[in-house]
């Protein structure tokens, strides 16, 4: 059966990055890479935790470094997402992880953009991209960073909020999160993925998101899940992802169908899917496989992941209509 049509809404660029583009591009930039072959870098690929993810992640970005760089990055994401199904694709991006090495805001947003302009045309895909503060970084690196952001926002839709999450809630990023939407950007952040519920409350309440990223420890807080069914908040589960950082043991463990029967509004996506083993449809077959979802319940995810994403009504009808079709 051909993938179900469907939009992707929680995926990080860097963490498309594959072995085999890393070596290109470290061999294209002069850089040296602490793995002698692609398959050394892959065994690499056995974590703990998410700290233990992400320091491989931001080590492999050292390859990135010009606008070239960015828009391969984007291509190969957009040419392996059109395989998968993916008909829309609402991509993250960690401006911080770039200027920290010396590679300017413009040079990365420029990069990307001219992938994801061609990405209807060249792929079927429409796109969106989202800006996302490090919050192991300061709120000032934050706030210094939408400022540098500025004359980019007309290619900007959302700012998002990623990197290790116990110990830097949301509410440290209360202030930038408040220049966001007077700028008029749509607001996600990532919480509830190692977090507390308290945190997936606060980024409600104090950052008033507009979608949750990850948000499985909602389940540990009944009055959670009641406010998150009653506002229909989205939340971007990343099935493949949880499993490889140790959220859950096994998939078979995972809570999705126990979120789909709360009333949830639940979408399946990849996240980082070079590191953690599979695309967006690879993350559907494998909670059907695993966790026995049928055919209804794949076609309630694509349907939840266009309902959620920051498309306009017309494309977003249209879309829907093109997988009650399918
Ligand atoms: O799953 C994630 N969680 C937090 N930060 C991230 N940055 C890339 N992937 C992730
Ligand atoms: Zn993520």
């Amino acid at each position: 059966m051909p993938p179900l049509p469907k939009a992707e809404l929680h995926l990080h660029i860097e963490g498309t990055l594959e072995p085999e583009l890393a070596f290109a591009l470290a061999e294209r930039n002069g850089v040296e890479l602490p793995y002698a072959t692609q398959d050394e870098l892959r065994a690499a690929y056995s974590f703990t935790d998410l700290q233990d993810f992400l320091n491989l992640y931001y080590a492999l970005m050292a390859v990135l470094r010009t606008e070239d760089d960015f828009a391969d990055l984007a291509n190969a994401y957009l040419a392996r997402a059109r395989e998968q199904g993916v008909r829309h694709a609402e991509i993250f991006f960690d401006p911080q992880a770039h200027t920290a090495r010396g590679v300017d805001i413009g040079t990365v947003i420029r990069g990307l953009t001219r992938a994801l302009d061609a990405a209807p045309r060249a792929y079927g895909i429409t796109t969106r991209l989202i800006m996302c503060f490090l919050r192991d970084e300061s709120a000032e690196s934050a706030r210094a960073t939408f400022e540098s952001a500025r004359p980019y926002l007309d290619r900007i839709t959302a700012v998002g909020l990623d990197s290790a999450e116990v110990g830097h809630p949301p509410s440290k990023f209360r202030e930038v999160y408040a220049l966001a939407r007077e700028a008029g950007l749509k607001c996600v952040a990532h919480a509830g993925e190692e977090g507390p519920p308290a945190y997936v409350w606060e980024a409600l309440d104090i950052l008033g998101v507009d979608r949750v990223d990850h948000g499985v420890r909602c389940l540990e807080d009944e009055t959670l899940v009641a406010r998150l069914v009653a506002d229909q908040v989205p939340l971007t589960v990343c099935p493949l992802s949880n499993v490889r950082l140790r959220v859950v043991d096994r998939l078979a463990d995972h809570p999705l169908p126990a979120m789909l029967d709360a009333g949830l509004l639940v979408t399946v996506n990849s996240d980082d899917p070079s590191y953690f083993g599979g695309y967006a449809e690879d993350n559907f077959t494998a909670v059907r496989d695993a966790l026995g979802l049928d055919q209804a319940a794949l076609r309630t995810l694509a349907r939840n992941s266009f309902r959620a994403s920051f498309l306009d009504e017309e494309t977003r009808a249209a879309y829907l209509k093109e997988l009650d079709a399918s």
